[in-house]
């Protein structure tokens, strides 16, 4: 009251501002983070909202001075953030590739309870792919708390012959039933169709529960139809025919695996975006490209920014922010189709970036 406009904070304006928490984490994680955050900030300008953010710098390096990935209260600094934008974590020449992963990504999956992991794989305009055909459109949702991924299991006997290895997959009908039913929800605002994928002929528990949750879910949704398939199949499907395919909902680990098949089939794990949802908005989601810290590329100023800007788009929508998001995957998709960006190693990623800004620029 009564300081010039100028002095005003955005809140103070009455903009509406989000919260962010962003962890750039290792290798090209920090450069794509980077790249997001200069195309998120140009889009709130222009959208009338506001972006406050802080960097949090947990990571390997972190690990190597601190022994921790993140401080033991890391979890409830993030709590209060309205969204998280990841970069990627591991650098496995200097921390063990379950340390970091254990220490940093799967406890902010596991503790806001972000059990829908949304990866979509298509085909940007001019960017082309490996395969014959192009019209494919999948939304991969993956669990994203429990499964092969729960870390249950032990060693006993280290370091001698008798050694015992065990990791236990924990499937609770709870984490079942609620992945599946956000799929079949999914399927209702798109083209009306589930793949389930199992392994139910090895795997004579968990998969055959998953099954039988996939048949119980479908019957509540009778508008969606559904088909079952196995994880192999379903990896040669998604090579062979995956125009066939419209939501696809699958295990952790499945999930895992079938989304680096994705973002292969896309043209690369450059373009495969990701969000970790929390449904309930208990807590904060977090949105972070599919692929890692790229160690073989770290520091060239290559990586492929688009895969993490178009998780800042996934992120802003989930904020309600569609329009801005909206924004976002046109300029993705108006730099793509001049061929920025579409090949290995083609544009850099300050390049690829540029043009989005720019583009986003014209269109808004
Ligand atoms: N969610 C995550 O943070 C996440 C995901 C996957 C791997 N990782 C970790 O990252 C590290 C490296 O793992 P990896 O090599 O198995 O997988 P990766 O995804 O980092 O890289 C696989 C291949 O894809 C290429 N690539 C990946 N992203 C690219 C981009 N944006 N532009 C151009 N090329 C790109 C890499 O150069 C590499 O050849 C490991 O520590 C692993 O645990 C983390
Ligand atoms: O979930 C995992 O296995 C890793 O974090 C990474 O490979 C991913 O897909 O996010
Ligand atoms: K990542
Ligand atoms: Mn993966």
């Amino acid at each position: 009251m009564g300081q010039g406009v100028g002095l005003l904070t955005q809140t103070e304006r009455n903009v509406k501002t989000y919260e962010l928490a962003l962890i750039p984490g290792d290798g090209i994680g920090v450069d794509v983070t980077s790249a997001a955050m200069a195309v998120v900030e140009t889009a709130a300008a222009r959208h009338g909202f506001g972006i406050n953010s802080q960097q949090f710098d947990w990571s390997c390096a972190h690990y190597l001075e601190t022994g921790a990935m993140m401080p033991e209260d890391g979890i409830e600094t993030l709590r209060r953030f309205d969204a998280i934008l990841l970069g990627a974590v591991g650098w496995p020449q200097t921390v063990p590739d379950s340390v970091s992963l254990h220490g940093l990504l799967l406890p902010i999956r596991k503790a806001f309870t972000q059990y829908a992991n949304i990866r979509p794989h298509r085909l940007l305009p001019g960017v082309q792919g490996p395969l014959k055909a192009d019209a494919f459109d999948i939304l991969c949702i993956r669990e994203n708390t429990e499964g092969e991924y729960s870390g249950a299991g032990g060693r006993v006997h280290q370091g001698t012959l008798n050694e015992v290895a065990t990791e236990v997959a924990i499937f609770t009908r709870a984490g079942v039933e609620r992945i599946l039913r956000f799929a079949f929800d999914q399927a209702r605002s798109r083209r009306g169709h589930v793949t389930s994928v199992t392994k139910s002929n090895a795997q004579k528990h968990s998969m055959v529960f998953w099954d039988e949750m996939t048949r119980l879910v479908a019957q509540d949704y009778p508008d969606v139809t559904v088909d079952m398939m196995h994880i192999d199949a379903m990896a040669a499907r998604m090579v062979m025919a995956p125009e066939s395919l419209d939501v696809v909902v699958a295990s952790n680990l499945f999930g895992d695996i079938l989304t680096d098949l994705g973002a292969a089939i896309q043209g690369g794990l450059g373009f495969a975006a990701s969000a970790n949802i929390c449904p309930d908005r208990s807590g904060p989601s977090m949105f972070e490209p599919v692929h890692g810290s790229a160690p073989d590329i770290a520091g060239k100023g290559i990586a492929n920014p688009i895969a993490a800007i178009w998780s800042a788009a996934m992120m802003l929508d989930h904020l309600g922010e569609t329009a801005a998001a909206q924004a976002i995957l046109s300029a993705i998709e108006a730099a793509t189709a001049k061929g920025i960006g579409t090949r290995p190693g083609s544009h850099s990623t300050d390049d690829i970036t540029t043009a989005i800004l720019a583009a986003l620029k014209d269109n808004a």
